[in-house]
């Protein structure tokens, strides 16, 4: 039985995956990554730490069964982080600009103030936000001394964290991204599908400092065989949030998935064109097979962090505990938690919001604010999901999830119940690796049919049970608590 290594490099930590043929898990490794946050609201990661990471994770997997059983390698990657280095030597001129970072808030609202966001829109499906590659890349070529000018000489290499390994892994012989990884950038015309001279012109980005972009499945080099003892194919990449789709097998329109993790990324299949819809992110998934699928992307930025958050109050002594506390009571007695620390993501995008708990009485307790902690992650959930049914040709029919928190069956249930839709859970949560593990099946040998042949399984379907009145009622109270926290950081300004 042949074998497909699986790399999902996160922001946080490296992992490597090693997945049968019929989807089963046979070896897995794990490195930490160390953030550094030089500034406020900076956030940068060693991109030799970040590789030398992942290198140590896939060679203790891959020795666990053998490179010789190893049939290919496929990536997910952290998207939107930005690595800049030396084409000859491989070595990073600077920090890699991590996906959170904010330094370039200014220059974003700039961009807005000069009237770019409609063509910006357009041309790439996204918003204009510090979050995407572009305005990290064109920082980093005005501050490294001369990196502008060896850039547009095709010096240097601008790539997300997907091309940096590719270029690592094949000892620094090929330079390409994916569809899924360029349409995060800000420079990639989504409906074209290549980089977009007019984009390039907006940020002053040199063309020359752009890897080739080449299909998410499809063997684009093989790794150099000082790593492995053996040239293994890398047959697939995708950016992590779109592989995790591709590994839920959300592959016609309308199939959607949820991963619960720090965040909540939820993504829905909108099919071979691009959908347009205010307030969600337009991105492409993948390309296989000489097909294009795109995706509307809605993220919602506390949710499995809602339960850090409560441990850290010392409410819970670890996550796996929230469920049981959460459910020792009826309902959350009328508490409602809006957590928006960090202000609150689609469909709101409002940065100035800050989190309220109300509805409290004396008789509130741990247990009531564990429950609406919970309750506020499918709230969140829901308000995204419904803004998704919202777009032109979106019905859907189902949720898939994945993520740490997908564990919660409470979670999960409220979640079908909020929506009025089944919520599948799969067997193997790991879909994000699952997902490039099908990409890189695909693409080699005896990978025929969907997903190479690996194969999505279904664990548990949680099946909705509230009455409309009941669903409407739930969430007209959610939207008055939202409401309330929108307000208060306004008051609060005021007030100073
Ligand atoms: N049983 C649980 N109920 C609710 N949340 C949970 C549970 N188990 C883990 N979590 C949350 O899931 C998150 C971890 O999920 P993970 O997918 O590993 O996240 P990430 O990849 O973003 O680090 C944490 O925020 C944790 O609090
Ligand atoms: O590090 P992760 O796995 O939470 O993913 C980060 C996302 O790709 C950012 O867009």
């Amino acid at each position: 039985m042949n074998y497909i290594l699986a790399l999902d490099q996160g922001t946080t930590s490296s992992r490597a995956i090693v997945f049968s043929r019929e989807g089963v898990i046979a070896a897995r490794a794990q490195r930490d990554l160390a953030l550094s946050y030089p500034h406020s609201g900076w956030v940068e990661a060693d991109p030799m730490a970040l590789w030398q990471g992942v290198l140590a994770a896939a060679r203790s997997a891959v020795a666990d069964i053998g490179a010789a059983h190893i049939d290919a390698i496929g990536i997910a990657n952290q998207r939107e982080t930005t690595v800049l280095w030396d084409r000859r030597s491989g070595l990073p001129l600077h920090n890699a600009i991590v996906w959170q970072d904010r330094r370039t808030h200014d220059a974003c609202e700039a961009l807005r103030a000069a009237g770019h966001a409609d063509f910006i829109s357009q041309a790439a499906g996204l918003v204009i936000d510090p979050y995407f590659s572009a305005t990290k890349l064109a920082w980093l070529l005005d501050n490294v001394p001369g990196a502008r000018e060896r850039a547009g000489r095709g010096e240097l290499c601008f790539g997300t964290v997907d091309s940096w390994l590719v270029y690592q892994l094949t000892g620094g012989r090929v330079n390409v991204t994916d569809p899924s990884n360029a349409s995060r950038t800000m420079l990639y015309n989504i409906h074209r599908g290549c980089w977009d001279q007019d984009l390039l012109d907006l940020f002053d980005i040199p063309r020359a400092v752009l890897p080739e972009v080449v299909p998410s499945s499809g063997v684009r080099g093989h790794t150099d065989a000082r790593w492995f003892g053996a040239e293994l194919p890398i047959g697939g990449v995708a950016g992590d949030q779109q592989a995790a789709t591709y590994g839920q097998d959300c592959v016609r329109p309308g199939m959607a998935k949820n991963t619960y993790g720090t965040g909540c990324f939820i993504m829905v299949n909108t099919g071979a064109k691009p959908a347009a819809c205010e307030r969600l992110l337009t991105t492409v998934g993948w390309s296989v097979d000489g097909r294009t699928d795109y995706l509307l992307e809605g993220s919602v930025f506390m949710g499995g962090a809602i339960v850090h958050w409560l441990r850290d109050l010392g409410v819970i002594g670890h996550s796996s505990e929230i469920e049981a506390l959460a459910t020792s009571v009826a309902d959350s007695g009328g508490v409602i938690l809006v957590p928006a620390f960090t202000g609150l993501g689609a469909p709101y995008w409002d940065a100035g919001a800050r989190a309220t708990l109300t509805g409290m009485s004396r008789s509130s307790g741990k247990a009531h604010i564990a429950r609406a902690g919970l309750d506020a992650i499918a709230l969140q959930c829901a308000d995204v999901l419904q803004t998704m049914r919202q777009a032109p040709g979106v019905t859907l029919t189902e949720l898939r999830v994945d993520g740490g928190a997908c564990a919660n069956d409470y979670l999960m249930q409220l979640q079908a119940d909020l929506l009025g839709l089944p919520v599948l859970r799969p067997r193997v949560t790991e879909t994000t690796a699952l997902g490039a593990a099908r990409l890189a099946a695909l693409a080699t040998a005896g990978g025929d049919g969907a997903g190479g042949g690996i194969a999505w399984r279904l664990d548990r379907a949680f099946v909705p049970s509230w009455s409309d009145d009941r669903r409407e009622a739930a969430i007209a109270r959610w939207r008055r608590a939202v409401a309330h926290a929108r307000q208060w950081r306004a008051e609060d300004d005021h007030a100073r």
